[in-house]
């Protein structure tokens, strides 16, 4: 009798999982963000643009420049620019913790800035690297789902093993955001061999695989949708001016 009730309540679990799934799965294809360019607008308290006024200026100008969709960091930014455009952002909260390397969105409280700040999709860093306070991705993606059944959640990793274990937990899709910024990724680029890690992760996951890091050119972004990319992120390319100043120099340089 005991078994029997706990096998209903896991079955009404399951569908409840299951239905909540879907709905994400129709909400992100409602975004409007499937094959499309999503501009990152970001800049940290030690780069020459840090303001939320210029992150919602450059918002705009991606909007005027065609793009679908925004990535931006901290709740103040993601405000600004839902007062300039109507795109669907992907927000983070860049915080640093005494314990731990993770600083993407790494604990609940950037969660929670960023559900207030309706942040249509939050990502986090859902690498293997140690969480603050000891928490493993498991444990705070429970409590995220707890409290928020309906957010859309975007794993950003560095490795295929990462991407695979992030779509078990439940994320509902992953970002080659953090390759080549963790030990398990050092010195690898996610455009080495034709994005073969990309192309490792479209291979090994059912979830949509979202490119993004060191995205430099139409060419490779255009590229990363013929591979099978749900949809490519170009931050510095497009927002970071001293980025884009110093590969001329560089180039005029060599
Ligand atoms: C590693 C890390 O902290 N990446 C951050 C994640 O949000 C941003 O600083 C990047 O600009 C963003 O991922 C887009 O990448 P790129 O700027 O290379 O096009």
């Amino acid at each position: 009798m005991g078994n029997t009730d706990r096998t209903d309540r896991t079955d009404r679990t399951d569908r409840t999982d299951r239905t909540d799934r879907t709905d994400r799965t129709d909400r992100l294809e409602q975004l409007g963000i499937k094959h499309k360019l999503i501009v990152s607008c970001q800049a940290l308290e030690n780069e020459p643009l840090h303001s939320s006024f210029i992150m919602g200026r450059m918002a705009l100008a991606a909007l005027q420049g065609g793009a679908s969709g925004i990535r931006a960091n901290t709740a103040a930014d993601i405000l600004e620019i839902k007062s300039q455009v109507q795109l669907p952002v992907i927000g983070i909260v860049k915080r640093d913790y005494p314990d731990s390397e993770v600083y993407i969105t790494p604990t609940m409280k950037e969660i929670e800035e960023l559900a207030e700040a309706e942040a249509e999709i939050i990502a986090l860093d859902a690498t293997s690297s140690p969480r603050p306070g000891g928490l493993t991705l498991g444990e705070l993606m429970q409590q995220i789902r707890d409290k928020y059944p309906d957010q859309l959640l975007m794993a950003d990793v560095s490795t295929v093993e990462e991407a695979v274990e992030a779509e078990k937990l439940g994320f509902d899709m992953v970002g080659t955001t953090l390759v080549g910024y963790t030990a398990a990724s050092q010195g690898q680029k996610v455009y080495d061999h034709d994005f073969e890690i990309m192309k490792n992760m479209l291979q090994a996951v059912h979830i949509p695989v979202i490119a993004e890091g060191n995205i430099l050119t139409p060419d490779m972004a255009k590229r990363c949708l013929e591979l099978g990319a749900y949809s490519v992120v170009v931050g510095g390319a497009i927002t970071r001016p001293q980025q884009i100043t110093a590969r001329f120099v560089e180039h005029l340089n060599t």
